[in-house]
């Protein structure tokens, strides 16, 4: 059993490195801590950075995890193999790229890129955020696959994930620490990341977020509106390339794993997603959530 710490970073690739770092900046209000020709990253909380562009073709590269130590890292790798996965060792530069001491990567069984780091670098420092989105950090990341339960099988059997919730066959709400959901898996055509949710400090954030996005003529995919799964107020929107970002808040917090029941929405129930019903466009960019939908 692989223990998780914590979500690490994404990082993605983007045929357009001006137009991407300028929407994190300007719009999703992170800051930039590094730039150079081809490379940047940004961070929206004591991590070194939570996202990192690379100039080449668009599309997510890796989603990663923080585990304890070496040993560890070292055992994840013996698990991972064992499990008949391809697992490749990062090497000295490719560990300085990432901001880690060191880390492993793999395949999950549908594709996506996941990397496993240790001494993911901290920059004790108050975040400089480009603008007061009212980010307290990065939430929690969202991958895509054909097959939600069996991902949930292969998340659940190789690490210290639990299922919080699941939405139909469409979606499983993973948590590995309180946190309701840090993880998620949502029905896809193949591999992909979904989304990457930042917490932000009040409700107001939310509601301050969605007129300043609308004014600044973003695409809202959904919201705002309140889950009703983890009880968080949320906002989806379109960054450059398809990438997805969301703020919410007030995430619930499972402290007790024993007494915690696993919940079954149904999709088809109009306030399985959204208690607010508000009207949603996730369906005309992620066809595979039609059904999803109340609105
Ligand atoms: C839009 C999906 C199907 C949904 O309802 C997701 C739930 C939550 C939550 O309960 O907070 C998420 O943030 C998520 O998984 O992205
Ligand atoms: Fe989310």
């Amino acid at each position: 059993m692989i223990t998780i710490q914590d979500i690490a970073y994404v990082r993605s690739g983007t045929a357009d490195l001006e137009t991407a770092v300028g929407f994190a900046v300007d719009m999703v209000g992170l800051e930039l801590v590094e730039r150079t020709e081809d490379r940047a990253f940004l961070r929206a909380d004591n991590r070194h950075h939570c996202l990192s562009f690379v100039a080449g073709e668009a599309g997510v590269l890796a989603s990663a995890f923080t585990l304890a130590d070496e040993d560890q890292l070292a055992d994840a790798e013996t698990e991972l193999a064992a499990a008949g996965l391809t697992v490749t060792r990062g090497d000295k530069a490719a560990a300085v790229d990432r901001h880690v001491r060191e880390f492993i990567a793999f395949e999950d069984p549908f594709g996506n890129v996941v990397e496993l780091v240790v001494d993911q670098k901290e920059v004790p420092t108050p975040v400089n955020f480009a603008r007061a989105a009212g980010i307290t950090e990065f939430g929690h990341i969202c991958l895509d696959a054909p097959d939600v339960r069996a991902a949930h099988k292969f998340w659940t059997r190789h690490f210290s994930m639990k299922v919080s919730d699941w939405i139909g066959d469409a979606a499983c709400l993973m948590r590995f620490d309180p946190v309701h959901h840090k993880m998620a898996v949502f029905k896809g055509a193949g591999p992909g990341l979904c989304h990457m949710n930042f917490q932000v400090a009040s409700i107001d954030d939310v509601m301050r977020s969605w007129h300043f996005l609308v004014d600044n003529g973003i695409e809202i995919e959904q919201g705002p509106g309140r889950h009703p799964q983890s009880g968080a107020v949320f906002l989806y929107f379109k960054g450059p390339e398809g990438l997805t970002y969301e703020y919410s808040y007030g995430v619930r917090r499972i402290e007790d794993d024993d007494a915690w029941r696993v919940r079954y929405f149904d999709p088809s129930e109009p306030d399985a997603i959204d208690m607010w019903r508000g009207p949603t466009n996730r369906c005309a960019s992620q066809p595979q959530l039609r059904g999803l939908a109340a609105g």
